[in-house]
C-alpha cells in the first residue's frame, strides 16, 4: 500500500460558548486536516489543533512542518511495516508533536483499513466505547454552575472544572458546583499549570477540609517544574494527575521514576501521535500509574482517534474526550458517537471516517 499524495487543509467550527482555562480562551475549534491518499484510492485521516500556549504549534506551524518536511517523507512510503514507518517517521522531526500527530494518526488509519480492523481492534480491542468527563469552562462561579447543570441534564456525570483564571476564586468556583451538582456526581479540577507548589498544597488541603471530594487535580504547576509536582503530589491525599507535564515517554519516565503524578493525561497532540503515546501508556503502566485519555478542544476527527485508543487499551481508566459536546456543529461524517457521556466507536476499519465537510484544502 503505496502513499500517493498528501493534502491538508484548514476547519473552523463554532463553540456552543467560549473555551476558557487558564492558559487560553477560543471562540472556535481550528484544525488542520489532514487527507492521505494510497494507490488503491484508500484515504487516511488526521487532525491537530493549533494550541500554541500548550504546545508550541499554530496553523502555520503545523500546516510548514507537515508540507515542507513530513509530507516528503511520506509520498511514495510503501506501508507494509508500520514499525518501520513509525520509527522513521517519528526520528525525522523534533518537537511539533500536533504535525506528527496528524500524520501518524492518518498512517494508522490506513494501516488499520489495510487489515480490515477497526482501530480499536487494531490496538488492542478491549471495549468498544468509553465514559467521558465534560469540561467546564472556568468562569465567575454562577456561571460555572448553570454550564455544570446544563452538563448533567445533557446525562454528563463527571466534571472537570477549568480553574486558576483568578485563583482567589477558585475555591469559591468549586464550593457552588459541588453544592449545585450534589455529592453523587463526580468533579475533578484542572489548573492549567496556574498555582505555584505551595499554593497548590494549601489549595488542594481546603478542597479536602471542605469535603468537597475531589477525583484528583490535573496539572496545578508549571509544566517544567517536576519538583514542584512531585512536592504538590507528596503533600496532599487528592490524586495529581500529569497533564502539560508530559509529552514525550522520557517525560513520562521521569514521572514514573519520582511518582512525581498518580496518574498521567496523555494526549495524541502532546506524544505526538499513537506511536509515542503507546510508549508512555506502557511505561505509566509498568510504574503502576493509571492514566487518562486526554484531547485538545479539537475536532471529531482527533477525538475519534483519541477514543479509538482509549477503548482499546484496560489500563486508560478515564477519558476527558468531550469536544464532542463543546462544538456547535460536527463537519465530520463517520467516527466515533457521543451519546450522554457515553462515547461509541463504529465496526468501520480504521478510524471509520467517511469525509470532512467544509475543509478548505491547501
Ligand atoms: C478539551 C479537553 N476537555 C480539555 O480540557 N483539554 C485541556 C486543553 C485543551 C485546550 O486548551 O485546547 C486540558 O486538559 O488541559
Ligand atoms: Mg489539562
Amino acid at each position: 500500500m503505496k502513499i500517493v499524495d498528501v493534502k491538508i487543509g484548514k476547519i473552523k467550527i463554532p463553540l456552543k460558548r467560549p473555551f476558557k482555562t487558564a492558559l487560553r480562551t477560543v471562540y472556535f475549534a481550528e484544525d488542520i486536516i489532514v487527507k492521505l491518499i494510497t494507490q488503491s484510492g484508500l484515504i487516511g485521516f488526521g487532525s491537530a489543533a493549533p494550541t500554541f500556549a500548550i504546545t508550541g504549534d499554530s496553523l502555520d506551524s503545523i500546516s510548514s512542518c507537515i508540507l515542507n518536511e513530513l509530507k516528503p517523507r511520506i509520498i511514495g512510503l510503501e506501508l507494509t511495516n508500520i514499525e518501520c514507518v513509525m520509527s522513521k517517521l517519528h526520528a525525522s522531526v523534533v518537537n511539533n508533536t500536533s504535525a506528527l500527530s496528524a500524520i501518524d494518526m492518518a498512517i494508522y488509519d490506513l494501516y488499520a483499513q489495510s487489515l480490515n480492523l477497526p482501530l480499536y481492534k487494531f490496538f488492542g480491542g478491549y471495549r468498544n466505547l468509553v465514559f467521558t468527563s465534560v469540561t467546564i469552562s472556568a468562569n465567575p462561579p454562577d456561571v460555572m454552575v448553570a454550564d455544570a447543570l446544563v452538563a448533567l441534564e445533557d446525562g454528563f456525570s463527571d466534571l472537570k472544572l477549568k480553574l486558576g483564571v483568578d485563583p482567589n476564586y477558585d475555591l469559591d468556583r468549586v464550593k457552588a458546583v459541588r453544592a449545585a451538582v450534589g455529592n453523587l456526581i463526580k468533579i475533578s479540577v484542572d489548573a492549567n499549570q496556574a498555582w505555584g507548589a505551595k499554593e497548590s498544597v494549601r489549595m488542594i488541603h481546603k478542597l479536602e477540609q471542605l469535603g468537597l471530594n475531589i477525583e484528583f487535580v490535573e496539572q496545578p504547576v508549571k509544566a517544567k517544574h517536576i519538583e514542584d509536582l512531585l512536592y504538590v503530589t507528596q503533600n496532599v491525599t487528592t490524586d495529581i494527575l500529569a497533564d502539560e507535564s508530559v509529552f514525550s515517554p522520557y517525560d513520562a519516565f521521569q514521572i514514573c521514576k519520582q511518582k512525581a503524578a498518580d496518574l498521567i493525561n496523555i494526549k495524541l497532540a502532546k506524544a505526538g501521535g499513537f506511536y509515542q503515546a503507546t510508549k508512555i501508556l506502557n511505561l505509566a503502566e509498568s510504574a503502576g500509574i493509571e492514566c487518562l485519555m486526554g484531547c485538545m478542544l479539537e475536532s471529531q476527527v482527533a477525538v475519534t482517534a483519541a477514543a479509538h485508543f482509549a477503548a482499546a487499551k484496560k489500563s486508560i481508566v478515564r477519558c476527558d474526550l468531550d469536544p464532542p459536546a463543546l462544538l456547535a456543529e460536527n463537519p465530520v461524517i463517520g467516527g466515533v458517537s457521543l451519546d450522554g457521556n457515553v462515547l461509541t466507536l463504529n465496526e468501520t476499519a480504521g478510524l471509520g471516517i467517511k469525509d470532512i465537510i467544509g475543509v478548505q484544502y491547501l
